[in-house]
């Protein structure tokens, strides 16, 4: 007797990882308002997870678990429901689409680790994949780019370069993996006032551009050179929003660290060590410190959103 067929998937899990900026230079807001960026993306193992099932047609629901959860819109305006709806209407076909769509977070909320972007990005490619909606990773990184600037490289992962506003995207020359230890702030940060503040403490900035020590450590493979080139522009913003980020800061070169930022808009602050070990000194001596809502340690690069089992 022939094998019975394995059941249809009833559902989609895709996995998406949170990123460090190694870089972040920012110009002046454009006419739009935002701000022009040379940054490199680094994309490490951190992830939120986004389950999607089928749902009635045109019906959209969205449940949440994890880090920060109650922080986590549960309307239209998470990033995951409205990825799902931007696809169904621009690709969908004309079907009457819908989804239930499952977020587990681990990434915190308003980190400065685009968490929300991981998941935008995740419910894009786990609503292609249960749809049988296929599109080339260009045209779903510019749909990435209508929910966010950073949502694009959450497709993408990796170490990569980002210009116009971070939306565009491109792989860097880089070698070599890191390792990494984040250290979570208490209360998370509101990336449109960093930049604002960004704006007040640097009324004329010079155009961006990605640095070039940075790039030769990136292709050297190099940590100690890595994390001397570390540079995020809205970091004095961040400091000045949250002044004990400083101590953060002091605290993990203090304790050996070879390299430290502020994530992006912050709070999240990242430390480059040189190996997995110094990574656990690290991330013990740090949480002892007590400066830190909670330690973590994470490796990079690691590839972007990704269909998981
Ligand atoms: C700080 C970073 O995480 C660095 O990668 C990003 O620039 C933020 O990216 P994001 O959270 O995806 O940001 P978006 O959702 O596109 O924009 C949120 C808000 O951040 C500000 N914003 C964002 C990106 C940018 N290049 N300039 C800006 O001024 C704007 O006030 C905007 O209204
Ligand atoms: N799926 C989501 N998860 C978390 N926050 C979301 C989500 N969808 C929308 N948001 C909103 O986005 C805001 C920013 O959250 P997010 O975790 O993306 O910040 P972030 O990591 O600092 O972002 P970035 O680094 O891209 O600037 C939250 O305060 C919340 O209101």
């Amino acid at each position: 007797m022939a094998s019975p067929l394995p059941p249809a998937p009833v559902g989609v899990h895709v996995r998406a990882p949170a990123k460090i900026n190694l870089a972040l230079k920012v110009g002046a807001p454009r006419p739009d308002g935002y701000h022009p960026l040379a940054t490199v993306y680094h994309a490490v193992s951190l992830y939120d997870d986004v389950h999607a099932e089928w749902a009635e047609p045109d019906e959209f629901e969205l449940e949440a678990s994890g880090e920060g959860v109650e922080q986590v819109p549960l309307d239209d305006s998470n990033l995951a429901l409205r990825a799902a709806r931007l696809l169904a209407r621009t690709h969908g076909g004309g079907d009457r689409l819908g989804v239930h769509l499952t977020i587990r977070k681990n990434i915190p909320v308003a980190g400065g680790l685009a968490g929300g972007s991981a998941d935008g990005a995740a419910a894009l490619l786990a609503c292609a994949t249960l749809w049988d909606i296929d599109l080339a990773p260009e045209v779903l990184r510019h749909l990435g780019a209508e929910l966010g600037s950073d949502v694009p490289f959450s497709l993408m992962g990796g170490t990569a370069v980002g210009s116009g506003r971070g939306e565009d995207v491109a792989p860097a020359l880089a070698r070599g993996s890191y390792h990494w230890v984040l250290a979570f702030g208490q209360e998370g940060l509101s990336t449109p006032a960093v930049y604002r503040r960004f704006d007040e403490l640097n009324p004329s900035p010079e155009p961006p551009e990605v640095p070039a020590d940075l790039m030769n450590a990136l292709r050297g493979g190099d940590p100690y050179e890595l994390g001397a080139a570390l540079v995020n522009d809205l970091q004095p913003a961040a400091l000045t929003l949250r002044p004990q980020l400083r101590r953060v800061l002091d605290a993990g070169l203090d304790l050996g660290a070879v390299g430290a930022v502020v994530s992006g808009s912050g709070p999240t602050c990242a430390f480059l060590v040189e190996d997995e070990e110094d990574a656990v000194d690290l991330s013990i001596a740090l949480s002892a410190e007590g400066v830190a809502r909670k330690v973590m340690r994470a490796g990079g690069p690691v590839v972007g959103a990704r269909v998981v089992g």
